[in-house]
C-alpha cells in the first residue's frame, strides 16, 4: 500500500529552448528542474502548477495555456511514499523568470540540457517531451541517485490515460 502525495512540474518551452530552474533549498537540492511542488489541500492541481511557477519563478500562466503531456510516478526502495507528478508545459505565459529564494531560472537549448545535474530520469523521459510525445513513466529508486527498475510508454491522449487509471 503506497502512500500518494500529487506534484507538479512544469517547463516553459519555445521551439529551441527550455526553461530550467536550479533548485536551492530543500528536495532536488542542486538539481535542474522544471517548476512545480505539493499539490495542496482543496486545490486543483491546475491551480497548483500556476501558483508553483508563480512562486518559483515569478511567470504567470493561464489555465488555458498549460498543457498536460505527462504522467510520471517515483516510488524508493523501503519507502511508502508514491509522488504522483503531473507534467505540464506552455509556450505562452507572462513576465520574465526571475531567481527567488527557491529556484534560479536559465533557459537551456535542447541539445544542452544538463542531465548530469539533474534527476537521473530526467534522461529517460525528456525525449518524449522534447519530441511532443505525451508519456507515462514510473521509477522505483534506492536512494535518491539509482534507478532500480522502471518503465515508460508512449500515450495517446492524457485524457485517456486518467479515465482507464486506476
Ligand atoms: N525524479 C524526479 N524527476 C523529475 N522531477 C521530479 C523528480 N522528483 C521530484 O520531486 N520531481 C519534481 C516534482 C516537483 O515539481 C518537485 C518537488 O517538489 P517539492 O519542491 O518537494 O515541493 P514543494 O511543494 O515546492 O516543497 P516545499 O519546498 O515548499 O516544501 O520536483
Amino acid at each position: 500500500m503506497f502512500l500518494k502525495k500529487v506534484y507538479t512540474l512544469v517547463f516553459l518551452r519555445n521551439e529551441t529552448q527550455i526553461l530550467l530552474g536550479l533548485k536551492k533549498r530543500g528536495f532536488g537540492v542542486n538539481k535542474w528542474n522544471g517548476f512545480g511542488g505539493k499539490v495542496e489541500q482543496n486545490e486543483t492541481i491546475i491551480d497548483a502548477a500556476i501558483r508553483e511557477l508563480k512562486e518559483e519563478c515569478c511567470v504567470v500562466v493561464n489555465k488555458c495555456d498549460l498543457k498536460n503531456i505527462g504522467h510520471l510516478e517515483f516510488t524508493f526502495e523501503g519507502d511508502s511514499l508514491l509522488m504522483d507528478v503531473r507534467v505540464f508545459s506552455a509556450s505562452n505565459y507572462q513576465g520574465v523568470p526571475v531567481e527567488t529564494e527557491e529556484m534560479a531560472p536559465k533557459w537551456y537549448g535542447y541539445d544542452e540540457v544538463p542531465f548530469d545535474n539533474m534527476w537521473p530520469d530526467d534522461r529517460i523521459w525528456f525525449p518524449y517531451m522534447v519530441k511532443n510525445k505525451l508519456f507515462f513513466g514510473k521509477f522505483h529508486y534506492k536512494g535518491f541517485d539509482t534507478i532500480l527498475n522502471y518503465e515508460l510508454q508512449e500515450l495517446k491522449s492524457m485524457e485517456t490515460f486518467y479515465k482507464n487509471k486506476k
